[in-house]
């Protein structure tokens, strides 16, 4: 929350935090001051709370490591360098992703006293666990800034001096944070100072490799001042589309747009940045090959081109065709952001390659098949055939041979050849059963037989053939119900479901927004297109009963209405629109409830009377309703009890 958005103006937060804390001085940095009220507020901690360091499973970490790939490789060369230059001063080096969870680690010796103050991978650093610390409220509040001792929230962490850098993405989002910590720092906080500028200096140079590293299809634009001693981290780096028009820009080119006040510098014309067009420009700079000198306003700058890199294919003649442009998907990836969802997939790693069977459930368009593919890519059978058989898709009577496949002459207008069944195409792979509860009944006995005796007989074959394969089956259907009403073998679902991986519906899922972006980034188009806020709003509420494949349609359908990369309402279907607002169009609410009402309810009342009997001394009443102090702030704040001084 903002200043604005509380309300409050700064002299009130001084005085909340002055309160809050008798014991501490009141930090000069405002970030730090609405962090503090934050922590309270919002998060409802106490600075003496202890055990709120989270640090994630090392499965957890390896799918989020795998999720991050790029921006972890990307970042690794910056996050060495910082390392190098400050390691001997005693500082670890921490880069995080965008929720605060450290991806990468660099401490200065083995000793643990880093590990035990939280500065390893895996570890959570967001401001809701851990209140103000350098990542966190790096993260909260966008900016740059030294976390000095007892400027951390949680008293645990007042061993810590952390100066850290967001690090932004070429649309201006945060994409994590660079951060640089001692431990047991006995100087003042302005001794940090030199450390946070090398900092901030490796957090733009990462920046600008992944502004490169994703823009290295596009055009690109170099432009800075023509000083005698120029500023690296004063270059500003612009992406154009075909059209000229900027749809990308490192950090520099933001903030000197926005220094300027010339309004949203995405979808801007390169002319009206600068006093040429991209043909001109590229005239000028002899098609990339030199750079030009153009006078803007009352400055001189320098304008060097990078023409798009051509993608080759390093794909041998004779390969196999590939499915699509992108990699599948791993399992980190598919579970994004959603703990929940992480949490089953971190039970899943555990009984990989156990020969234990595994049956997807999950409504139509959650990515059972996705999942199902990840599963295998993630397992030791990578390497063997991964194959799909939908029940619902072909007829009753092919499934049996497209399953058990037949021999030559097993029946009139057979294949003369015979033919593999996917049991036995699969061998040594995965097999994938979509749609299992439409298996027919009397194929669920064969199907049974089958995976208990690991051994297959295809029609008209003379020996069996041993089978060693992973069966991962999926459905949307209830299969405990079908049971019930003998429409589905219970020893065969035994049979198949050694564990259960439930996926969550989309309108389920707690990273939706995430998700949302993630999908969009990878549609043809998408990832040069940002969704707007009220937008972004709709579509995180949606009900979205196709789920997953639903939404890829939407983004598709709204890339190609996007004007200048901007996703608007008006590129969203109308039935969308409908439904999202008739759905969820808040029931009327009476925006400010007046004082006297509020203080009417039992526990407004109470709280009122004892605020005025205490003279409003908030450690009295939180000690005589035997509350924390916190959960007292955050029932004033409910209750809008404010003390009489602070009203203004
Ligand atoms: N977590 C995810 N992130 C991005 N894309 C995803 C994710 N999960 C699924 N998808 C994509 O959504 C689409 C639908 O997924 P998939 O076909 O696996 O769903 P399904 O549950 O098997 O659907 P159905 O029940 O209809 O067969 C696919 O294009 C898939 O690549």
């Amino acid at each position: 929350m903002s200043l604005q958005s509380t309300g409050a103006g700064p002299a009130d937060l001084n005085a909340f935090v002055g309160d809050y804390f008798p014991d501490r001085s009141l930090p000069s940095d405002g970030l730090i001051v609405q962090s503090w009220y934050r922590s309270v507020v919002e998060h409802g901690l106490e600075p003496a709370a202890r055990g709120n360091k989270v640090v994630l499973s090392a499965a957890e970490i390896h799918r989020h490591q795998d999720f991050h790939h790029d921006y972890m490789s990307i970042a690794g060369q910056g996050v060495s360098g910082l390392a190098k230059r400050v390691g001997q001063a005693g500082f670890a080096v921490l880069l995080s992703d965008e929720h605060g969870i450290a991806l990468d680690s660099r401490v200065p010796t083995t000793g643990s006293a880093y590990a035990d103050s939280g500065l390893i991978v895996g570890s959570r650093w967001d401001e809701s666990l851990v209140g103000t610390n350098g990542i966190g409220t790096g993260l909260a509040s966008g900016s740059a800034l030294i976390i000095h001792r007892d400027e951390h929230f949680l008293r645990e962490n007042d061993r810590l001096s952390c100066s850290v850098s967001p690090i932004f993405d070429s649309l201006g989002n945060v994409r994590g944070c660079l951060n640089a910590s001692c431990l047991n720092s006995n100087g003042p906080k302005e001794a940090q100072y030199l450390t946070l500028q090398l900092v901030i200096m490796y957090a733009r140079m990462i920046e600008n490799a992944y502004f490169r590293h994703s823009h290295r299809n596009t055009l690109t634009l170099m432009v800075k001042p023509c000083d005698e001693i120029s500023d690296l981290a004063n270059e500003q780096l612009l992406a154009l589309d075909d059209q000229g028009r900027v749809i990308g820009a490192n950090r520099a080119a933001f903030v000197e747009h926005e220094t300027h006040g010339h309004g949203v510098l995405l979808g801007r014309r390169l002319s009206d940045l600068l006093p040429v067009d991209v043909d001109e420009l590229l005239r000028l700079n002899n098609g990339g090959a030199n750079a030009t000198r153009l006078r803007v306003g009352t400055r001189l700058v320098e304008v060097g081109l990078r023409m798009p890199v051509k993608v080759r294919s390093a794909k041998p003649a004779d390969s196999r065709p590939t499915a699509g442009i992108h990699r599948a998907p791993t399992l980190g990836q598919l579970s994004g952001a959603d703990v929940r969802l992480q949490q089953r997939v971190a039970r899943l790693y555990r009984v990989l390659d156990k020969d234990l069977p595994i049956l997807i459930n999950g409504e139509t368009g959650t990515g059972k098949e996705a999942f199902a593919r990840a599963i295998h890519q993630a397992s030791r059978r990578r390497t063997g055939p991964f194959v799909a058989l939908n029940c619902a898709a072909i007829p009753e009577t092919l499934i049996e041979s497209e399953l058990f496949g037949y021999r030559s002459g097993s029946f009139t207008g057979a294949n003369k050849k015979g033919m593999k069944g996917k049991l036995e195409i699969a061998n040594g792979g995965t097999l994938f059963l979509d749609e299992i509860g439409d298996m027919p009944a009397h194929l669920q006995t064969r199907l049974l037989r089958v995976l208990a005796e690991r051994e297959i007989s295809p029609l008209g074959a003379d020996t069996p053939l041993p089978l060693d394969i992973q069966v991962i089956s999926a459905t949307h259907q209830n299969l405990s119900q079908m049971i019930a009403g003998k429409a589905f073998r219970e020893d065969l679902f035994y049979r198949l479901n050694g564990m259960t991986l439930q996926l969550p519906a989309l309108r389920e899922r707690s990273d939706i927004g995430s998700l949302i972006e993630a999908v969009l980034r990878d549609q043809p188009g998408g990832e040069h297109c940002r969704i707007d806020t009220t937008s972004m709003a709709l579509l995180s509420r949606y009900a979205w009963p196709g789920n997953i494949r639903q939404l890829i349609n939407v983004l598709r359908y709204a890339v190609a209405l996007a004007d200048n990369g901007r996703i608007t309402t008006d590129c969203l279907p109308a039935e969308l629109l409908d439904q999202a607002q008739a759905l969820h169009s808040p029931a009327p609410v009476e925006a400010r409830p007046p004082l006297a009402r509020l203080a009417a309810d039992d526990e407004g009342q109470h709280l009122l009377e004892a605020l005025r009997r205490h003279q409003w001394n908030i450690t009295a009443v939180a000690d005589e309703f035997a509350v924390a102090r916190s959960t007292l702030y955050r029932k004033m704040k409910k209750y809008r009890l404010v003390a009489p001084n602070r009203l203004s």
